[in-house]
């Protein structure tokens, strides 16, 4: 019989199709990484079931399929919503008071099933607080993925000179970290995108226990991100930024990302704005989520955004940077190509980085990067040898790395290659799932017809 597997991912909007990516603070990476997880373990073999468990919401503002109880991702595969909390959509921070609801609605629903699952592997704090309670309630084994992890963000908005106090009314930073203490107490196994999150963030929690830690960077879908241009999709991009830039053929340096302070953009409109050289030589485009009406956005977003006019203003960079309101998930990928095609770079400016998707995309469609010297670019760049890292914080090391990195064409020419190639080499879905798979059954010491449930004893740390 085949492994039964239960994933829990809370917050943000998530659905089989067609993911919002960008569209708030709370759907972006995480959202993609477990789709994606969950798909390549349905096409497993190995696998007879896996569930997805989020949350219902029922929101006029949203489109209707949040708001279905149960929705098919693969023959094996399903999205299960269940309703905690007030009906309508609430950003991540304010789910805390409402958790213990699915607790409970999830022990019930476990409890009439016919078989348990084989374990819970819960995604970021939230997740982990409920996995853990369930984990530990029903004897069921435990695998958190934290993704973003308090202490850090933390640690990284107190150096960028927010206060404690901003952080906890913001972010409620300490209900966080202390549901993260709680998963790591209960976990049997930590899955970590990076070895520096294991060694250098994870190990900043009581809880946390080194031989707990397995490293399995994500993978990303090389159907979609690679170098073959779709027909006239360049010029589709181009029409995209056509209202932003007097010169469109310039080298741009690309930015893709959530518009949440995390990922600093204002630090690079400001080493952009003031670089003559930068200025002259490439255009600045920036893929901010989409919006309709920035009165719709959250607070997040909203001060971000004033944050990045008031630089275009300060600097007058009017024809020269791009923002657009809108764009598809499927436009994504041909950005990426026709930043490739203009000799551009793909720039990750975060204060930190946990891992980064936006970087394995752009190396599978040809773009070199120049990011963050954290997380996961750190480890990218160690394997794919495919551009430049810097110090976030430094606004001159930042500038001084772009201007070097936009200026030697066969140096260009060798990280794009060498990002394509490290990417197949490295990054497939495939091979994380294989690797996930063998290290859950050593891990557990489970032959291929025992289920977890008969070898792990009920362990579990009651939840403090
Ligand atoms: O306007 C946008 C903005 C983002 N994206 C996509 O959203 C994803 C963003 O992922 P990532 O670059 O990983 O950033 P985060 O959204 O911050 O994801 C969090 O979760 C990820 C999975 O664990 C980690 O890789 C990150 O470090 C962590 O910050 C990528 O696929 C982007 O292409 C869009 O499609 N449109
Ligand atoms: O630590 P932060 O800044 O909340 O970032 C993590 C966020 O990024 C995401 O991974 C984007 O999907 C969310 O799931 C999560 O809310």
């Amino acid at each position: 019989m085949g492994l039964k597997l239960l994933h829990l991912h809370l917050h943000g909007l998530i659905r089989s199709h067609d993911l919002e990516l960008g569209r708030d603070s709370d759907t972006g990476g995480q959202t993609l990484y477990v789709l994606e997880l969950v798909k390549e373990l349905a096409a497993s073999l190995e696998v007879d079931q896996v569930d997805l468990v989020t949350r219902l919401i029922q929101d006029r503002r949203l489109a209707s399929d949040y708001s279905r109880p149960r929705e098919r991702i693969a023959p094996s595969a399903n999205i299960i919503r269940i309703p905690f909390g007030p009906k309508r959509y609430l950003r991540k921070e304010l789910l805390w008071p409402y958790l213990d609801q699915l607790v409970d609605q999830l022990i019930d629903q476990l409890k009439q099933a016919k078989t348990l699952p084989d374990w819970i592997h819960a995604h970021y704090a939230d997740a982990g607080y409920v996995g853990a309670l369930v984990s530990s309630r029903l004897g069921i084994p435990f695998v958190f993925t934290g993704h973003s992890l308090g202490r850090e963000k933390k640690r990284r908005l107190l150096e960028s000179g927010m206060d404690h106090l901003q952080i906890e009314n913001t972010y409620s930073i300490s209900r966080r970290i202390g549901a993260e203490e709680l998963a790591l107490a209960n976990a049997n196994l930590v899955v970590t995108s990076t070895f520096q999150e294991a060694n250098e963030q994870y190990s900043r929690y009581k809880n946390f226990v080194s031989k707990q830690a397995k490293t399995i960077p994500p993978g990303v879908d090389l159907r979609r991100f690679n170098t073959i241009s779709k027909p006239n999709e360049f010029e589709e991009v181009q029409d995209l930024f056509a209202p932003f830039l007097r010169k469109p053929n310039l080298p741009p340096l690309l930015a893709i990302s959530r518009a949440v302070r995390r990922k600093n953009i204002p630090a690079l409109i400001e080493a952009f704005g003031r670089s003559p050289l930068l200025r002259q030589k490439h255009n600045l485009v920036l893929i901010l989520g989409t919006r309709t009406d920035m009165k719709l956005l959250d607070k997040q977003q909203k001060d971000v955004f004033q944050q990045i006019f008031e630089l275009v203003d300060k600097y007058q960079l009017y024809g020269q940077v791009a923002y657009p309101k809108f764009h598809r998930r499927d436009q994504i990928a041909p950005i990426y190509r026709w930043a490739s095609k203009l000799e551009g770079l793909f720039v990750n400016p975060a204060l930190t980085e946990p891992f980064g998707l936006t970087l394995l995309e752009a190396a599978a469609c040809g773009l070199p990067m120049a990011a963050t010297d954290d997380g996961g670019p750190k480890d990218i760049l160690s394997s794919c040898r495919n551009g430049l890292l810097f110090d976030a914080t430094d606004l001159d090391v930042l500038q001084n790395t772009l201007e070097l990195a936009g200026s030697n064409k066969k140096l260009w020419q060798q990280w794009s290659s060498r990002g394509i190639d490290g990417i197949k080499k490295y990054y497939s879905w495939n091979s994380h799932v294989s690797k996930y798979l063998s290290l859950m059954k050593n891990q557990f010491n489970l032959s291929s017809t025992q289920s977890l449930a008969q070898v792990i004893p009920l362990s579990g740390i009651r939840a403090s």
